[in-house]
């Protein structure tokens, strides 16, 4: 499976025109698959409903044309509520002209009705200014209904470049279709609130289209390789986790469970007496490590968690300043250690290991010396900016969380789940990278962790609920997400 990019508004443009100058595509081409495909998400999702179709002045609105025709001729009751046709030309001209002759235009229908389905074709991409009164007051009408809406290529009222609303609100869909490729407008606060389940159409271009661009991939789904026969407790790595302190008991159990449940075989925790004390009884295949025994203990490892819970303070500083110094295969830095290294980030370059950061947007914001708004504003250059300084992989956590290498690749983490929102899901997080590092390489390590992660919340939302998460219930998907992603052909 190609990896997904994901495209600002203008790189669509180039692709859509280069579709059109080197393969011999058209617009009416890419218009008609365009609605082909939301024809058959309809038909497979809403039959049986009436559709109410709002077109815009451009080539969305052409797509909801071009829908409203395919959906008529094969039966479904259609009304199109045109809001500006004096703009069409080419392929959106033709599909008003089909509509019109079809008499899509005419025949309202009660909106009100219980199997009623709107279709938002008011703006895609080329959506370019703050949307005026009269049509902001059709997005709010249509807001304000209790029927399903699916939006076209992107809800109508958001930036496709950066997420902003370009007015008071934006189309609140429950399914966007995204065409060609996702919009990059569509990963990013606020927009992201309103596109629901994004379903992405392809079009089925030529891939070699995409392979000059320089964009951030989708985080594709992972496929793991079964645990060959021959193993013993340290083939899949060995753990050491640096964690924990007097008010944060939970962060070492996380850790080191989760790295555990990840595969590794071997679990080593280092942290202040009265922890082990605290989780021995609840976590007893972890190893404890006392603290003459640390610096060894990172040597023979197969990956270091440094800082969860840690606490900043003269013994977690000197600490850092020694293991920076070994060289051991992988580091992860987290929590309490990234905010020790934001004080010394002129040490980030004297790591001997593979380095891996995790912030949160917060932790992200100390170590580069920017506000959390600058920050949020600008995720995946303030993910490279780190990657490039400290020549690690970076995870910058959040709700599309963002994997950047020092080689400037960019992953987006599409897959995730609000109940991750929860106190030490973080150091779940940490524990899963830990554990793939013993049976990766780390990039993938990363990769595979952020999506397992994502999808543990997924499946913990499913069966708990909306409420009712919690990081020690995380845990326990850990296992179902990893063994249902098993790949006997790898
Ligand atoms: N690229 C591809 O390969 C494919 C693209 N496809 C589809 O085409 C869509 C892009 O079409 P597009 O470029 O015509 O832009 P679109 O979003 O319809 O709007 C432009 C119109 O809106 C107007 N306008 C802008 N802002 C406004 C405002 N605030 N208030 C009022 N008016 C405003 C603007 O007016 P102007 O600036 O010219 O005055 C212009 O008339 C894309 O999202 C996808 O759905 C598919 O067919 C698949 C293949
Ligand atoms: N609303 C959300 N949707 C998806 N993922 C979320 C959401 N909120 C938090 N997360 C994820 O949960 C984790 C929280 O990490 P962090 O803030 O370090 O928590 P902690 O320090 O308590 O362990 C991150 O991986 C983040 O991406
Ligand atoms: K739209």
């Amino acid at each position: 499976m190609e990896t997904i990019r994901i495209l600002s508004p203008n790189q669509i443009k180039t692709v859509e025109k280069e579709a059109v100058d080197s393969y011999f595509l058209t617009e009416e081409i890419l218009m008609e698959s365009a609605a082909l495909s939301v024809y058959n998400i309809i038909v497979e999702r809403f039959k049986g409903f009436s559709v109410i179709i709002y077109c815009g002045p451009g080539n969305n609105g052409g797509d909801g044309l071009a829908l409203g025709r395919i959906l008529s001729n094969n039966g479904y009751k259609v009304y199109i509520d045109i809001i500006d046709s004096s703009k069409y030309n080419g392929a959106s001209k033709r599909n008003f002209q089909a509509a019109e002759k079809l008499g899509l235009l005419e025949n309202k229908i009660d909106i009100k009705g219980d199997k009623t389905l709107i279709v938002d074709a008011i703006f895609g991409v080329g959506l370019n200014r703050v949307i005026a009164d009269d049509i902001q007051g059709i997005i709010s009408s249509i807001n304000s209904l209790q029927n399903p809406v699916i939006s076209l290529d992107i809800p109508s009222g958001i930036n496709g470049f950066n997420g902003k609303i370009m007015g008071e609100q934006c189309i609140n869909s429950d399914i966007t279709v995204t065409f060609i490729a996702p919009k990059i407008g569509l990963y990013l606060f606020p927009g992201a609130n309103f596109c629901g389940e994004i379903i992405i159409e392809s079009l089925s271009l030529p891939p070699a289209l995409f392979n000059k661009l320089s964009a951030p991939r989708v985080n594709k789904p992972i496929k793991i390789k079964p645990r060959k026969t021959d193993i013993h407790k340290s083939s899949y790595g060995k753990v050491i986790n640096i964690s924990g302190s007097e008010n944060y008991f939970g962060a070492p159990y996380f850790v080191s469970k989760a790295a555990l449940l990840s595969g590794c075989g071997y679990s080593m925790l280092s942290s202040p007496p009265s922890i082990k004390e605290a989780i021995s009884s609840i976590a007893p295949e972890l190893v404890y490590i006392n603290e003459s025994d640390i610096i060894d203990s990172v040597k023979s490892s197969s990956c270091t968690v440094f800082g969860p819970g840690l606490g900043v303070n003269y013994r977690s500083k000197s600490l850092l300043k020694k293991i920076i110094k070994i060289e051991t295969k992988n580091l992860i830095i987290d929590g309490d250690g990234l905010t020790i290294l934001a004080d010394s980030m002129k040490r980030i370059k004297n790591i001997q290991s593979s380095l891996i950061l995790t912030p949160h947007p917060k932790e992200m914001s100390r170590l580069l010396g920017k506000t959390l708004d600058e920050v949020e504003n600008s995720r995946i250059e303030s993910a490279l900016e780190l990657s490039t300084i400290s020549n690690a992989i970076v995870v910058l956590k959040g709700v599309y969380s963002v994997i950047t290498t020092p080689q400037k690749d960019v992953y987006i983490n599409t897959e995730s789940s609000n109940s991750l929102a929860t106190a030490g899901s973080g150091d779940i997080l940490c524990g899963i990278i830990a554990g793939l590092c013993g049976y990766t390489d780390p990039l993938s390590a990363v990769k595979s962790a952020v999506y397992i992660h994502g999808k543990v919340g997924q499946y913990a939302k499913e069966q708990i609920g909306d409420f009712g998460v919690t990081a020690n219930s995380l845990l326990s998907f850990i296992p179902e997400v990893i063994n249902s992603h098993l790949d006997t052909n790898l």
